[in-house]
């Protein structure tokens, strides 16, 4: 196992050109936010907004429309029931997140469906929460492009059927190896897994453990993967930087909020973008 380091993240996150524009910087789709989850979806985007996406749509229920502009204008929103409408969308976007806040019920199912049949490469798919549970109970074909799964260890139990107690990093690098994704297998030290390699995430508190972290990790990993190359640096990226975030909080909060390390993603980024480092 290897540890992500300062370096990975100051080499992937690097100043931005000039001569660029909004899209040049991943158009980006959030697929969740049932009608008892919408913060789920809330927190995802404002993460992949802060994170840097250049273009944010989020796919949710429509009751979750006027808190979601409240507390982000910038996103752009399309009510998830409308499938031809949002599959439609779906061929313009750079990364497609899906699950946080989902739900399970049966339109959560066939919208599931819907997305992983509809996404192609070069598009890279986040697959999070409730989408990680009825992957589980239901396993797809997944489409030949880049994937990341974002589950935390029970989820990793459904999805793996590994049991919590079982997770050592050698079963899990043969669960993600039979899967064909990779996977970040989210706990105290989270543990993230590629065809090549087993990294650790040496940062990380109990002052992270409120609703809506996870939704937020998902965000950031949505918001670098559309902006950075290279996928498997783009995510271990996300994982250092919001735990980094946190811990700095955690220096002196007892508890740290999801939206609290959103806002502190474009500082962070613009310290680690003005290290130089030798390529
Ligand atoms: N404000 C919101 O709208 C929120 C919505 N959420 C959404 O709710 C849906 C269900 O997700 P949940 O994760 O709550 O429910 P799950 O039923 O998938 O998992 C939670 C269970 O897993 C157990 N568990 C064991 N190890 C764990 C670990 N290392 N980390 C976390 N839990 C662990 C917990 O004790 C708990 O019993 C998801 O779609 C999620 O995105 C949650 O993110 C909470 C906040
Ligand atoms: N005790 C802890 N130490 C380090 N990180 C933690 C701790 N508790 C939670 N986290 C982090 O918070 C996030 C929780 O994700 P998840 O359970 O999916 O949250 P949610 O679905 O509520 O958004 C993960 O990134 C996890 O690593
Ligand atoms: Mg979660």
């Amino acid at each position: 196992m290897q540890p992500i380091t300062a370096e990975i993240v100051s080499r992937t996150i690097i100043k931005r050109p000039a001569d660029s524009h909004k899209g040049n910087y991943g158009r980006v789709m959030l697929i969740g936010g049932n009608q008892n989850f919408g913060g789920a979806i809330i927190m995802a985007a404002t993460a992949a907004t802060y994170s840097g996406a250049g273009l944010v749509t989020v796919a949710t229920d429509p009751s979750n429309f006027t808190s979601l502009h409240a507390r982000l204008p910038e996103a752009m929103v399309i009510d998830y029931h409308q499938t031809d409408t949002l599959l439609n969308m779906l061929t313009g976007m750079d990364v497609i997140i899906i699950g946080p806040g989902l739900g399970t019920d049966t339109i959560a199912d066939q919208l599931l469906t819907a997305v992983i049949a509809a996404t192609h490469a070069p598009q890279r798919l986040v697959i999070d929460g409730s989408a990680l549970t009825l992957l589980a109970q239901q396993p797809r074909s997944l489409p030949a492009t880049d994937i990341v799964v974002t589950p935390h260890q029970m989820e990793w139990q459904r999805l793996s059927g590994i049991a919590i107690k079982d997770q050592t990093p050698t079963a899990n690098h043969d669960a993600q190896k039979r899967l064909g994704v990779t996977a970040v297998v989210k706990a105290h030290r989270t543990t993230i897994y590629t065809d090549e390699r087993v990294w650790f995430n040496p940062g990380g508190t109990p002052a992270m453990a409120t609703g809506g972290m996870g939704d937020t990790l998902a965000g950031m990993i949505g918001g670098f993967v559309g902006q950075f190359d290279d996928f498997t640096a783009a995510i271990l990226s996300a994982v250092y930087l919001h735990s980094a975030i946190a811990d700095d909080l955690a220096a002196t909060r007892y508890v740290v909020l999801p939206h609290q390390i959103s806002t502190r993603i474009p500082t962070y980024m613009h310290r680690f973008s003005q290290i130089e480092r030798p390529s």
